[in-house]
């Protein structure tokens, strides 16, 4: 004879926990950017390919973008070549174009493409490059309010999203990384290194998507990093406008990227802790939520009175 003890109710109370996330997020799509400073171990990233196959298995449709600027360093390192980054983009000759095309779409997106398929036939990899994806034009960046030229890196002039639909029609997992086309005549055959938080957001926002994600090493947007341990958890598009100017390195094309996709469509944008494991799924079917959520100005009859909301955690320095 064998017995068994219950115990699982606090098991049951989880997953009553998620129905009315599940039903509110069912059939919506939700654009994930995984940054390369949260691929920090075999572990998170496995994690994190369980959570997205878990949100298209409840019904969701999850699409990937993928960074990988640690990675790509690493390699130009490799190669006796530096990193330099001005106004937080990588300054990308042609020869440093070649090593950001082969890690972003040769290593970083295989071996997401592979630890997602190991759930099933599921996620299928791409280039901005692929099916017109993304196509975009040279561009400056701004260092002291002057334009500085920073070789190939490309500013985004259209997105054409018709296989990316066409993939999650088919229940697959659209995994992507963020190299765009040329759209100069002159420069026909051209590619371009686009920021993944800005290839994410320009996709979020052509999708109509009800979310977007962003998985990064930090708890959240700190309101006064790197001094403070509070993050905001909850701000307007008009409240982040105002504090971006004020943001530093990574977090400036991470927030931009947020403003732009709650200002065309999108109803949320999230950037919340890649280094915590399952926390697509803490985000997503609970009740806590973690990290910082913006969301659009309200509309003028129902504006929230208050200021934005914080939560504050361990770990700032
Ligand atoms: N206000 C801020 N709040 C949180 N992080 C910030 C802030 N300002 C700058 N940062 C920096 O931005 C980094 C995240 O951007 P980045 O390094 O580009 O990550 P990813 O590879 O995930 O895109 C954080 O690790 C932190 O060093
Ligand atoms: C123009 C530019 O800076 N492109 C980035 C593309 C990768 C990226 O954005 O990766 P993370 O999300 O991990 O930072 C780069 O070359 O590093």
């Amino acid at each position: 004879m064998t017995t068994r003890k219950h115990n699982a109710l606090p098991k049951a109370r989880t997953l009553i926990e998620a129905l009315p996330w599940l039903t509110r997020h069912h059939g919506k799509t939700v654009v994930i950017k995984f940054g390369g400073n949260a691929m920090i171990d075999d572990a998170l990233k496995r994690a994190f390919a369980q959570d997205v196959v878990f949100l298209r298995h409840a019904g969701l449709r999850p699409v990937v973008v993928h960074g990988g600027g640690p990675q790509i360093s690493a390699q130009l390192e490799l190669l006796g070549l530096e990193s330099e980054f001005k106004g937080g983009l990588r300054v990308t000759t042609p020869e440093a174009m070649n090593v950001v095309r082969m890690v972003l779409a040769g290593q970083v997106q295989r071996e997401l493409v592979g630890l997602l398929n190991e759930h099933g036939p599921l996620a299928v990899g791409m280039t901005g490059e692929d099916a017109r994806l993304m196509s975009a034009t040279k561009h400056y960046a701004q260092v002291d309010g002057a334009p500085v030229d920073i070789g190939r890196v490309g500013e985004i002039t259209a997105i054409d999203s018709g296989a990316v639909q066409a993939l999650l029609d088919d229940g697959r997992i659209p995994v992507i990384s963020s190299i765009a086309r040329s759209s100069d005549e002159e420069d026909a055959s051209g590619v371009f290194n686009v920021n993944a938080d800005t290839a994410a957001s320009a996709l979020a926002a052509a999708l109509g998507a009800e979310t977007l994600m962003v998985l990064t090493d930090v708890e959240g947007l700190y309101e006064d990093w790197p001094h403070s341990d509070e993050v905001i958890s909850r701000l307007t598009a008009s409240q982040l406008e105002k504090l971006l100017p004020d943001l530093a390195s990574g977090m400036v094309p991470k927030m931009q990227g947020c403003l732009y996709a709650v200002r065309n469509g999108v109803r949320n944008a999230r950037v919340i802790d890649g280094r915590v494991q399952h926390s697509i799924l803490l985000e997503i079917f609970t009740d806590e939520g973690i990290g910082t959520m913006v969301v659009p100005d309200p509309e003028p009859a129902t504006a929230p009175r208050g200021g934005i909301a914080h939560h504050t955690t361990q770990g700032a320095a």
